[in-house]
């Protein structure tokens, strides 16, 4: 039998085998942000410790960055202590921070692949539940706590069990208005929220091969919604021409050598998995979450629950939504474009494409927000901000932004914002009566044109 990706890079990175089936792995690249680092910080001070290797980490500064006034001090007390913090502790640990100053900032998820940092093969961590977003490389990525982000400061290496492993396969043609979004809101449907638990997600099959690694991040980016800790995608050449040339990406001879070692990693034809699930693209519409998890999520054509269990129940209520009608034509009052799942330059370009010569209803607000300044740059120079803004957008400073709400981007009473991002439970926008439906961008574009949950299909001529 062969090996799955995620076993054969796990054995390559295992330093010795513990008690109760744990190992101690080495993780070859920390990324960090302001949120989780501080007190891992202050644990290592206290402990008179040193960072191992600091050449290894990497830090942004992400969620509570504003997004229209950055000049400093940042007018949010605390934010500013959170982003001196980490300004500091980078300085005093000698560690690369990407900083709004010299334009490379960006929400962390962005920033790795786009600095050539993220790369197949490699064992990868971040204080950050979406870590899996790096897995679209073929990187064994995973979200970690406090504790453990000081422990890797102090060790470069973690204590875990390994994964059991899911291969999702999705196959076929996809339809018409269907995106990376859609495909994995529909597996999360399908699975769960709890259906990951235990396992690293590998995501293949003819639809995933065929879309974008911008697409692909989407994907994996959403692996810990639907309970895996690691999603992944086995590395093609695709993947190779995104990382060539990107500034900490292998260079000349070690190109090449780091090629047979990317290939030498993919899970092999007759890879043992732990479970199989297939995927059949036709069944996948332009979907968006109608209650307070991922998985509660439906096509846009579709009825909304009737409630009939108390989890039902209890999102329809926060919802304020009706169940057995239609979820299309739902008043909207805020449209959000931007996150870790969407904040990417793809995102941008197909969002200004259908919107283009359009304009935001009037009782909309609409942010643009790109993931990093290197989206943000890559967007104004092709002109995308401008569509954005002539349409009615603002288009923003990079940053996590409404994602999470930790800086002023915030819903306001029972707003309803239809959102790019990942997670819609209670209060993840700012007000705790907030509420929020995931889409792709370009059905967060119909929703700001219409002013309505709307199916993209009808809107626009894809
Ligand atoms: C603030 C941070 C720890 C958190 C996470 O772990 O994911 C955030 O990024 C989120 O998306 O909820
Ligand atoms: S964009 Fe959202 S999901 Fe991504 S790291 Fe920021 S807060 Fe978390």
């Amino acid at each position: 039998m062969g090996k799955t990706l995620f076993q054969k890079v796990f054995d390559r990175h295992k330093i010795a085998e513990l008690k109760g089936g744990k190992y101690q792995l080495f993780i070859g690249l920390h990324l960090i942000h302001e949120v989780t680092s501080p007190q891992a910080f202050a644990m290592l001070e206290e402990l008179g410790l040193g960072v191992a290797y600091p050449e290894r980490t990497f830090a942004t500064c992400d969620h509570i960055i504003p997004t229209d006034n950055i000049e400093r001090p940042f007018q949010d007390e605390i934010a500013e202590e959170m982003i001196k913090a980490i300004e500091n502790n980078t300085k005093k640990h000698g560690i690369k921070f990407f900083s709004p100053e010299n334009g490379e900032q960006g929400v962390v998820h962005i920033v790795g692949p786009e600095m050539g940092l993220t790369q197949p093969g490699i064992t990868m961590v971040c204080g950050d539940s979406h870590t899996a977003t790096h897995g679209a490389f073929g990187a064994i990525a995973f979200g970690i706590g406090t504790s453990q982000v000081r422990d890797v400061l102090a060790t470069q290496t973690i204590a875990m069990s390994p994964f059991k492993v899911r291969r999702i396969e999705v196959n076929g043609e996809l339809n018409r208005g269907v995106y990376a979004k859609d495909i994995i809101l529909h597996i999360i449907g399908k699975l769960g929220v709890n259906g990951g638990i235990g396992y690293a997600y590998e995501f293949g099959g003819s639809v995933i091969s065929a879309l974008s690694m911008e697409g692909r991040m989407t994907i994996c980016n959403m692996a810990i919604e639907g309970g895996a800790r690691v999603g992944y995608i086995n590395p093609d050449e695709k993947t190779y021409d995104f990382l060539k040339n990107k500034p900490y990406a292998p260079k000349d001879e070690k190109w090449d050598e780091m090629i047979s070692y990317w290939e030498s990693i993919k899970s092999d034809s007759d890879a043992d998995y732990d479970d199989v699930v297939t995927i059949d693209a036709k069944e996948i519409k332009p979907t968006v979450t109608w209650g307070i998890n991922p998985a509660q999520c439906i096509g846009i054509d579709e009825i909304i629950p009737k409630g009939d269990t108390d989890g039902e129940k209890e999102a329809l209520d926060y919802m304020k939504l009706e169940g057995g009608k239609p979820i299309e034509g739902t008043k909207v009052d805020v449209v959000f474009i931007g996150s870790c799942t969407n904040g990417r330059i793809e995102d941008f370009r197909e969002a200004a494409r259908v919107l283009k010569g359009q304009k935001v209803s009037s009782d909309v607000t609409a942010l643009a927000v790109p993931g990093s300044y290197s989206v943000m740059r890559q967007a104004e120079k092709e002109g995308l901000d401008k569509i954005f803004t002539e349409a009615g957008f603002e288009w923003r400073r990079p940053g996590c932004s409404m994602c999470l709400a930790m800086n002023p981007d915030k819903l306001e009473g029972d707003q309803l914002c239809a959102s790019t991002s990942n997670r819609n439970f209670k209060g993840r926008q700012g007000s705790s009566s907030g509420r929020t439906v995931l889409m792709s961008p370009v059905m967060a574009v119909a929703a700001a044109v219409t002013g309505k949950i709307s199916d993209v299909r009808k809107v626009f001529d894809l």
